[in-house]
This record gives structure tokens, sequence and C-alpha cells, in this order.
């Protein structure tokens, strides 16, 4: 309401009449205690719980192709790589060479036509993008959405507990998910994929709706976890954070890149560089 009045109640007359309107109500409300207090979201402790060793090799990747149809290109042709649970890797790479197939194909969404993808048996994999907080039931309340997925906690009081972590507070979890913001949903995307006990993180763009403290406690968590990561990101700052190695997508392949993220930043900086130089003659 105070945006409303910011906005409109030096505007057309038709317009300040009703900023005057809002602005009466507002101060009724106010004085009659109706009003909430404005609160900042509680910070996120992200955590990711203890998921155990299994012993390597965890994941590999022998040998495969993979694309879309048989009229498309292959996306990737003879890849051969093996992950771990101390590997914590950034995929990077220009847009659509493949890194989200990559990642689908980790977790089994997508299956090679050619190769094989061998995973220990004991191996949890959770796998966060954006289109997870899109599927969710918005008529539930993340209370609700969790208890469904996690059926074994029985105890509200508990799984409150568990949510409370991820900085949702006690309305936020109540609540029907439609009144939550972006970056609340995300929250409990994060909780739900923290819940699984997964031994090996994917994260596709993780960074799109979270503001920069949020953010920096994602990395705190990516860190403390035990298993192993690969992160999709755009964001150099996250990727400096928590990454250890970067692998480059590119031409059907995924090579890995042997200096450090800072080196890579450079490089990326130089091509562009000399790109706009080669455009503008
Ligand atoms: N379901 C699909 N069916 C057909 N082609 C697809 C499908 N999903 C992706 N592609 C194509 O496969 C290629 C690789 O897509 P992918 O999303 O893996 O790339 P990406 O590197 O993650 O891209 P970005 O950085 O833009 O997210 C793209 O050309 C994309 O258009």
């Amino acid at each position: 309401m105070k945006d409303y009045i910011a906005r409109f109640g030096h505007g057309s007359a038709k317009l300040a009449r009703q900023a005057q309107s809002k602005e009466k109500t507002l101060a009724k409300m106010v004085n009659a205690g109706l009003t909430e207090k404005v609160t900042s979201d509680k910070l996120m402790e992200f955590y990711f719980p203890a998921c155990g060793k299994i012993p390597p090799p965890v994941l590999m990747i022998q040998n495969i192709s993979f694309r879309y149809s048989e009229k498309s290109s292959w996306i990737y042709k003879d890849l051969e790589l093996g992950i771990d649970l101390d590997s914590r890797i950034a995929l990077v790479g220009p847009n659509g060479c493949g890194k989200s197939t990559f990642l689908k194909l980790i977790c089994g969404d997508l299956i090679p036509q050619d190769g094989l993808i061998r995973r220990h048996s004991h191996l949890r994999i959770a796998n966060y993008h954006q289109h997870l907080a899109e599927a969710l039931d918005l008529s539930l309340s993340a209370l609700e959405y969790m208890m469904k997925c996690f059926p074994d906690v029985k105890e509200r009081e508990e799984m409150r507990r568990i949510i409370g972590r991820y900085g949702l507070s006690g309305r936020q979890q109540i609540c029907p998910m439609r009144h939550l913001s972006d970056g609340q949903r995300c929250r409990v995307v994060f909780a739900w994929l923290a819940f699984q006990v997964p031994h090996l993180l994917l994260l596709d763009e993780p960074t799109n709706h979270l503001d920069m403290e949020t953010i920096d406690a994602l990395a705190d968590a990516i860190n403390d976890f035990e298993g192993g990561m690969i992160l999709v990101s755009h964001d150099f700052r996250l990727i400096g954070q928590v990454a250890k190695e970067i692998w480059i997508c590119e031409n059907s392949t995924i090579r890995k890149w042997n200096k450090g993220i800072i080196e890579y930043k450079n490089h990326l900086r130089n091509k562009m560089l000399k790109e706009s130089e080669f455009e503008t003659g």
C-alpha cells in the first residue's frame, strides 16, 4: 500500500484520490494494530546432512554418446569421465553446449544412446534445477509438502524444525506456497533436496532467485558437505567459493581445465576481447 501511495499520490486526479484513500485506510490499520511488522527473511543456514562414505569408483562415465534425436547433432560423443565423493566440479561452457544435459545423464533422467554410466549401487543423487520450484504444488504449505514427501517424519514439530533451518519462519511454513516469494520457494526445494541425504549434489544454476547472503550460506553448506558436487553456474563468485576444478563443456565433449578459476576467468575475458576486436575490424 505504501508503494501505491508513493507511486500514484501525485498522479492523475483519479489515481491521487485512490492513493489518498489508501493512505487513510493504512493509517487506520496501523492505529488498530492490524499491520504486520516488516521483517527481513531469516538468514538461511543451509545444511546438507552427513551422507556417509561410499568407496570409489562412485560414478563412471564410459564412452557415452548422446543426442536428443536421430536428426539432431551429438551433444556428447565418446565421453569418458569419473566422479567421486571428493569431486567439487564447476561445469562451464557456452549456452546450449550441453551442461544441463550432462547433469540429466548423470542422474539417469536421460539415457545415452551408446556407452555406459555406472553408478555405485548405494549412490544417492540429488539434482537441483529451476523447474523444481516451478513444479511445486502451490496450494500446499511448505510443511504439508514436506510431510507428504517424507511420510516417515510423523511429528509436525520435527518437520517444522527441519524447514526452519532453511530460513522459513513459522507463518511461511504453514501458508500456501503460492504466497511465498520465488526465493522462499527455492528454500523449500533446498530443504526437500537436502532431506534426501544425497551423496552427490547436482546444482544447475542454483543462484537465480537467491540473494547474496543466501548464496554465501549455500557456499558454506557445500563446503561443509561431505559428498561430491557438480555445479553449473554463471556466478563466478560462487564457483570461486566452492569449486576445486573446472570442466569445460564444448564441441560434444567435456575437458578438464588444468589451471585455476582466476586463470579461466582471464582466459574468457581475453577470448571475448579478441572476438569483439575481430567484429569491429
Ligand atoms: N528436451 C530436448 N529436446 C531436444 N533438444 C534439447 C532438449 N533439451 C535441450 N536440448 C538442446 O540440447 C542442447 C544442449 O542443451 P542444454 O540445456 O544441455 O545446454 P546448456 O549448456 O545447459 O545451456 P544453457 O547454458 O543455456 O543452460 C541445446 O541445443 C538445446 O537446445
